[in-house]
């Protein structure tokens, strides 16, 4: 075991994961000798060549695409891009290639082992461009599959799930717990499987569900209503596609309650969906009205970014409110 953050436990995965297998490739912009802007591909280039590890120009289109090409003939590409918010101009290429490249070939390609690294969400006073939580979009796509680690040892063996994995992974990483985050992880080659929850405690009044950087906010919240007495149970998601429907809705036949946090807007964010499938799994069940906890519905704001997130405070509101209905 070492002690690693988030970014060094991501850099030790790949490494793991080139030096496992050659048609591991990882590359976007300023990925190279530079390391990226987070310094996540730091020194790989150095460890295994120019032609594994290298700069693109500035073209998410091209990164995907070239990704998607890669990908097709049996590589294992690695694609950086550079903030979550700059993922849109690759839309086309992850929607309707990437994701449809199985279907529409009758299975003859696949682009398994793609996988799109890519920082996501807010907290770091970094405006509209750096701070956005797209992962709904993709969500709407069938055909990809979603994964947002939480910590250091978590991000590292999904990370490693995801490049071995039979179909394509978009990877959102929570940049604010890129250095916060800090933990134990083991040095060895391991995998955490993709599409599996977490229960991280047991409880029995009421659940509470988030992902990645939003578990540390729920996890104040929780302390809060359980000082008052109100036992929760606190489920982290790790998949948003596929999700683990069957630990979600077995937590909530037995609390009865579910209060669901995201950072990105609440209209037509992934606790929709989520809220939705459980009423109908759960409806004899409920006790109360499921909670989104998300973020308000306007462009992520910088001067009013403490108004926007979904704090610890809103949280415990909800809880609050979902226990006392
Ligand atoms: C679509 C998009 N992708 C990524 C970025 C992030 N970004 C900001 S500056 C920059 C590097 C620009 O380098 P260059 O074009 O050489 O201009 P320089 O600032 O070095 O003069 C990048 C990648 C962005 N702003 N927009």
């Amino acid at each position: 075991m070492a002690k690693m953050n988030m970014l060094q436990a991501i850099n030790n995965a790949l490494d793991l994961a080139m030096a496992k297998d050659d048609g591991v490739v990882c590359f976007g912009e300023d990925v190279g000798h530079f390391g990226g802007v987070f310094r996540a591909t730091s020194k790989l280039q150095e460890k295994y060549g120019k032609a594994r590890c290298f700069n693109t120009p500035l073209t998410e289109q091209g990164i995907a695409g070239f990704a998607n090409g890669m990908a097709a003939q049996g590589m294992k590409p690695v694609a950086e891009i550079q903030f979550a918010d700059y993922i849109f101009p690759a839309f086309d290429q992850i929607v309707n290639e990437t994701a449809k490249f199985r279907y529409r070939s009758g299975n003859e390609f696949n682009v398994g082992g793609l996988v799109f690294r890519t920082p996501y969400g807010g907290g770091i006073a970094g405006g509209h461009y750096h701070s956005q939580s797209p992962e709904a979009y993709f969500a709407h796509t069938p055909g990809l599959k979603i994964v947002v680690p939480r910590d250091p040892s978590q991000a590292k063996g999904l990370l490693l799930a995801a490049i071995n994995c039979p179909d394509p992974v978009i990877f959102f990483e929570p940049k604010k717990l890129y250095r916060a985050s800090v933990g134990e992880v083991s040095e060895d080659y391991y995998e955490i499987p993709l599409g599996k929850a977490e229960v991280l405690q047991q409880g029995k009044d009421v659940t509470v569900l988030a992902w990645g950087a939003q578990m540390e906010i729920i996890q104040k919240a929780v302390d809060m209503a359980q000082a008052e007495g109100i036992s929760c149970e606190v489920i982290d998601l790790r998949s948003i596609q596929p999700w683990d429907v069957d630990t979600v809705a077995q937590s909530v036949m037995k609390t009865g309650r579910l209060v669901i946090n995201h950072e990105a807007p609440l209209t037509g964010g992934f606790a929709a969906e989520i809220a939705s499938t459980i009423q109908k799994k759960c409806f004899l069940h409920l006790e109360s009205p499921i909670e989104r906890v998300c973020g308000l519905d306007i462009p992520y704001p910088l001067a009013l970014e403490k108004e926007y997130v979904p704090d610890h405070l809103k949280t415990y509101e909800a809880i609050k409110r979902s226990v006392n209905f």
